[in-house]
Formats: C-alpha cells, structure tokens, sequence
C-alpha cells in the first residue's frame, strides 16, 4: 500500500502473520502512527492493497474492518462506568444487554479487574485504566489488534506487567497483533518480530533477535549505534 500526506509518504509491501506480535519500530516521524492509521481505515491509502486473509479490506470504514486498536490514551469515556466502557466493545449501547453481562465480567476478570465494573476512569489508577482498555479490546475479539504505544503513560516495571498481560490474554494462534514502541527492549520482551519503518517504507517483519542482534544501518542509527 501507499500513503502519502502532504510531502510525506509511505509504503509497504509486506505481509504479518497470525500467531504472533510484531512491534513497529523507526525513528520519531517515521510512519508508525501513520501505517497503523491506514490500516484502521482513518487514514486513505494513495494507492495499493490492504488483505486480511485475501480479502480486501482497504475502502471498508473503518468499523467494517475486521480489527480493534488500542491507541494511548486508552479511549475511556470518563463519564460511563467501567462496565459500561468495556461494554462498548459489543456495540453503542449504555445498558448492556442481559446475555452481555457475562461477557463483560469475564473480559475484566482475565485482565484482574472483576469487580471493578461500576466505577469510572477517574477512580481507577492508570494501570488499572490500561487494563479496562484491554478488557475491551479482548472484547472485541476481532482478528487484527492494533497497538500505538498503549502502555507509554506507565511506569516502566508496570508497562512490562502490561505488555506480559496483552501477550497472555489478546494472542491467539488466528490473531495478527501489531504494536508501535519506541522502546527496542520492549519488542525483545514482547514481540516476535520486528517490522522496521525507515525511508519511507514499512520494512517485511523480521525476528526480533536477527534485527536486533545484527542490525542494519537504520536499526544502527535508530539504536545510536553509530
Ligand atoms: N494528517 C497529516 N497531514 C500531513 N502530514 C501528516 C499527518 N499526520 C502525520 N503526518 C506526517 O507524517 C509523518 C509520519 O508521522 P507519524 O505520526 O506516523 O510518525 P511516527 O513514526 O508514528 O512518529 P512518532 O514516533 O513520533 O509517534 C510525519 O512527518 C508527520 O508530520
């Protein structure tokens, strides 16, 4: 695909597989937000494909498209309630229906927040806040999940906590996870593969060890390794 915004373009050509997380990593302007951006459907491709399994997705809204994003601000409303947030994730309703209940509790109970249902954003910390932004994405249970930095705002030894829990509770053998971060150690922490963005392109994703290991001169110069 093709992105091109103003004077800055994009492209890629290369494929991510299911089973696996790939991190995002490139310099600060690079494309990052921008590829995940086109990927959602809130960006237009210039020209090119975006497939999931084959088919087409790219021209579909993005609600259409088979994948849910977790960007860093978490996205919670902070006048609806815990339940009511992560609720959203089955469809625009405030009142959650009878048979969603179950749901909605077990999506919180997996990332440890049972209990926590009717209290807002405000009186949870920001891990907590992570967690029930998690909860919702685990809700949706789309396919394709979408990361850009989720766990930046935390504390390094809680971000590690975070990362361990969306590897543990949003991996699947069907589910194709990409996340952004600026932080080289948490992609050797969480991710499979390394899909670097440099020079305008979106790199094919690698191991993250043979990327990290051996790295090429824009890793180099990403890492200050020259
Ligand atoms: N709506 C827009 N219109 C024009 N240019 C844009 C727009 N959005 C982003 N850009 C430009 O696209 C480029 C890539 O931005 P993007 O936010 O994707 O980078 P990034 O790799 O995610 O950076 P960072 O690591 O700093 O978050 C930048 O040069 C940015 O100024």
């Amino acid at each position: 695909m093709r992105i091109r915004l103003d004077d800055f373009s994009l492209k890629a050509n290369c494929a991510f597989e299911a089973g696996k997380v790939t991190a995002l990593i490139g310099a600060s302007g690079a494309g990052k937000s921008t590829f995940l951006s086109a990927l959602a459907g809130f960006v237009d491709c210039d020209g090119g494909d975006i497939r999931w399994n084959g088919a087409r997705i790219q021209g579909l809204p993005p609600a259409r498209r088979p994948l849910a994003t977790l960007f860093q601000d978490n996205n919670l409303f902070p006048h609806l309630t815990i339940a009511q947030n992560v609720g959203l994730a089955l469809g625009p309703r405030l009142r959650p229906l009878s048979k969603d209940r179950g749901p909605i509790a077990n999506a919180l109970d997996r990332v440890g927040l049972a209990g926590f249902d009717a209290r807002k954003p405000a009186q949870l910390s920001g891990g907590q806040q992570s967690r029930a932004a998690l909860a919702r994405v685990l809700l949706q249970d789309r396919p394709i999940v979408l990361l850009d930095e989720p766990f930046a705002a935390l504390g390094p030894g809680l971000k590690r906590d975070m990362l361990a829990l969306l590897r543990d509770v949003i991996l699947s053998p069907e589910r194709v996870v990409i996340m952004v971060t600026h932080d080289p150690e948490d992609a050797r922490y969480i991710a499979d593969d390394i899909a670097v963005v440099a020079d305008g392109r979106v790199m094919p994703p690698a191991p993250v060890a043979d990327v990290l290991d051996n790295p090429s001169d824009d890793i180099k110069l990403y890492l200050g390794l020259h």
